[in-house]
């Protein structure tokens, strides 16, 4: 599963998940990008933090995101360290094929830092691709998707993410392996799977991939919720008082109404609807937009 802050951390470990892989995905559905491209080490590591203090008994992976480990193999050792040391990522996923190797075997061999690998649908390369699409579906490039997995486990991955692929060739790769594969719009013979959380429980609407199956509505749980309550405090159902409210000791309560009856003329305990009363004195020194001339040029 993938989790992105405190509480949604906390929901994966009690569902009682593996792994949990803070994806950088969470552009998209925590912050709103129009793609993953955007996203940076800082803003991963603080995200994987806030996951690693919901996180008990999980396992624990964050994305390294687009350019951190794009470069050279020093950079991705030292930003695959940083994931770990200030993120408290257990390990760290890269989307890289086989030109990602190197790198790879720097980060798992040099650092001892283990890494998941990431191929087919690789949305932070997502404009080569072409956009988000179904990679694999020609004999070629499922040819080269099966390279791209050998060399990922050459190179020491203990696990990879199969996205957006024939179910046919991810079925292929993990059975040409020896490590476990986590599938993603890949099919029901990947060892594992993994889904986007916002997207299974209706907490992201701009699209829905074709793979995914919502498991719930929180979305519009939430809309529903909000205007709920926005209707109670409009109507002065919320809050109630001597439900959610606080009272002073008796005997303080009964000096207290004396003292502003006295001292400024206030009756306590009928109520008075603020915002009206606002409005009233503003009505009389402000002008109302309907006296004001429109705004000419
Ligand atoms: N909310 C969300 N869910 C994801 O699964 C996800 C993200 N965001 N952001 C990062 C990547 C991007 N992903 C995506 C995004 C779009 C499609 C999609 O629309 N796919 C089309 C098929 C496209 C084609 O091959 O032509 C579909 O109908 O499923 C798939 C995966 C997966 N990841
Ligand atoms: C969908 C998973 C595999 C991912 O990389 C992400 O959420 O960023
Ligand atoms: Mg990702």
């Amino acid at each position: 599963m993938t989790a992105y802050d405190f509480p949604t951390a906390a929901a994966c470990d009690r569902a009682g998940v593996d792994m949990i892989l803070v994806g950088d995905s969470l552009a998209m559905v925590a912050l709103g990008h129009e793609d993953t491209s955007q996203i940076t080490m800082n803003d991963m590591i603080h995200h994987s933090k806030a996951v690693s203090r919901g996180t008990s008994s999980a396992f624990h992976v964050a994305d390294l995101p687009f350019g951190s480990y794009h470069t050279d193999e020093a950079t991705a050792v030292s930003n695959a360290i940083r994931m770990v040391k200030e993120g408290r990522a257990e390990a760290v996923k890269l989307e890289a094929g086989r030109r990602g190797a190197t790198k790879i075997d720097a980060i798992v061999n040099g650092a001892g830092i283990p890494v998941v690998g990431h191929i087919g649908l690789t949305p932070q390369t997502a404009v080569a691709l072409g956009g988000f699409r179904v990679q694999g579906k020609t004999f070629s490039n499922a040819q080269a998707l099966v390279d791209d997995a050998l060399a990922l486990q050459d190179a020491g991955c203990f696990s990879m993410v199969l996205e957006a692929m024939p179910s046919l060739v991810a079925e292929s790769i993990t059975r040409l392996l020896n490590i476990p594969t986590i599938g993603i719009g890949a099919g029901p013979s990947t060892s594992g799977q993994v889904l986007v959380l916002s997207d299974m429980v209706g907490l992201f609407d701009r699209f829905t991939p074709k793979f995914c199956r919502g498991f719930a509505d929180l979305g519009s749980r939430m809309v529903s919720a909000v205007a709920e309550y926005k209707h109670a405090v409009r109507s002065h159902e919320f809050p109630a008082e001597g439900v959610h409210t606080y009272e002073m000791p008796a005997a303080t309560e009964e000096k207290w109404r004396t003292f502003v009856q006295k001292q400024f003329g206030l009756e306590l305990g009928q109520h008075v609807d603020k915002n009206k009363e606002t409005a009233a004195v503003a009505s009389q020194l402000l002008p109302s937009k309907a006296n004001v001339a429109p705004e000419s040029g």
